[in-house]
């Protein structure tokens, strides 16, 4: 294991921000803290870098447990959501500060910041400054800068959350061929279930100070633990007394065997996808149910608005 992180709690003031905390962070893998605003993953991460402290527990590091070892003792890199470059360096010298002033042979540097900024495509901005790179480019040159230490793990907290939705998901592919490839241990945050989902081998969702799940993002989609977790990995809506996923829901317009039955009160298209929400006839339902289909089933099923249908769970989704 790359880090080990055993009991740890921290207050501020009497506010719990994180109770009793195990985890297990495997080397060479890309793991996610997922999980809502005010959680506790920013926190976590930060005690794991060394730049908070814990009121109580470990972190062990590669081995060596980290309690009151300083930051840089820990060989950690990190990027932040806003990183704060030198402005006045250029894109070469922000990455290779850190060699720097570890005092490393100049020809050792020049060939590892080369390497560095082919790494992350931006040989051709070498002498260009900080200001006059996009948002993403500046967060490429950040993750340059903290890689360029030879770090053993690799923090990232909500490195994309700045930029736009395009740019976010370049980033997210970029990130995980960057992983492939340099197999660093990386820690990275994030609220957004889907870069979670999408990026990370294996997913922590954090929730109140506590971790509700720790596992592959197949297992978290399927298994989930807990009806929290259920809800925050995808759009969920209640069927007679279950959280279920509005996919997972069969329509039909005839009679049939059925946990709810009731009448399509809203109709909304989304590219291939069409959901609706159908209003119980049963009172004691709370809300509209959420069903979601394909377009080409929802014509085949011959669905409208207004129409009276029967609710069931899909056979074989849980
Ligand atoms: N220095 C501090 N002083 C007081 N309270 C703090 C401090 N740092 C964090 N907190 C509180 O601890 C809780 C957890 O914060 P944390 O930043 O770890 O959450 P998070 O899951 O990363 O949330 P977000 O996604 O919004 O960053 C929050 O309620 C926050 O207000």
């Amino acid at each position: 294991m790359s880090i080990e992180v055993a009991g740890v709690s921290k207050r501020f003031g009497d506010f719990v921000a994180l109770d009793d905390v195990d985890l297990s962070i495997p080397t060479g893998q890309l793991t996610a803290l997922l999980g809502p605003s005010g959680g506790g993953k920013t926190t976590l991460l930060r005690i794991i870098a060394g730049l908070e402290s814990a009121d109580s527990g470990s972190v062990v590091i590669e081995g060596v447990d980290t309690t009151g070892v300083p930051v840089q003792k820990r060989n950690v890199g990190f990027v932040f959501q806003h990183y704060a470059a030198f402005k006045h360096l250029s894109v070469r010298r922000n990455v290779s500060f850190g060699l720097e002033i570890r005092k490393r042979p100049k020809a050792e540097i020049e060939a590892k910041v080369d390497e560095l900024l082919r790494l992350v495509h931006l040989e051709q901005f070498a002498d260009r400054r900080p200001t006059q790179l996009s948002g993403g480019q500046r967060q490429r040159m950040a993750l340059a800068r903290a890689l360029a230490i030879e770090p053993s793990v690799l923090l990232l907290d909500e490195p994309f959350g700045a930029l736009d939705a395009k740019v976010r998901k370049e980033l997210r592919d970029w990130l995980r061929r960057l992983h492939d490839e340099m197999h660093v241990t990386t820690v990275f945050v994030t609220h957004d279930q889907e870069e979670a989902l999408e990026v990370a081998d294996s997913i922590v969702v954090i929730n109140d100070g506590r971790i509700e799940q720790v596992g592959t993002p197949d297992d978290l989609y399927d298994k989930p633990a807990s009806d929290f977790v259920l809800s925050f990995l995808g759009p969920v809506t209640r069927l007679g007394d279950h959280l279920v996923r509005p996919h997972d829901i069969e329509i039909s317009r005839y009679e049939q065997a059925a946990v709810t039955v009731g009448t399509i009160t809203r109709w909304t298209r989304i590219g291939f996808e069409v959901r609706l929400e159908v209003t119980p006839e049963d009172a004691r339902q709370p809300g509209p149910v959420l069903v979601s289909l394909t377009r080409t089933d929802a014509t085949a099923l011959g669905l409208h608005e207004g129409d009276r249908v029967w609710l069931r769970l899909r056979p074989g989704a849980s």
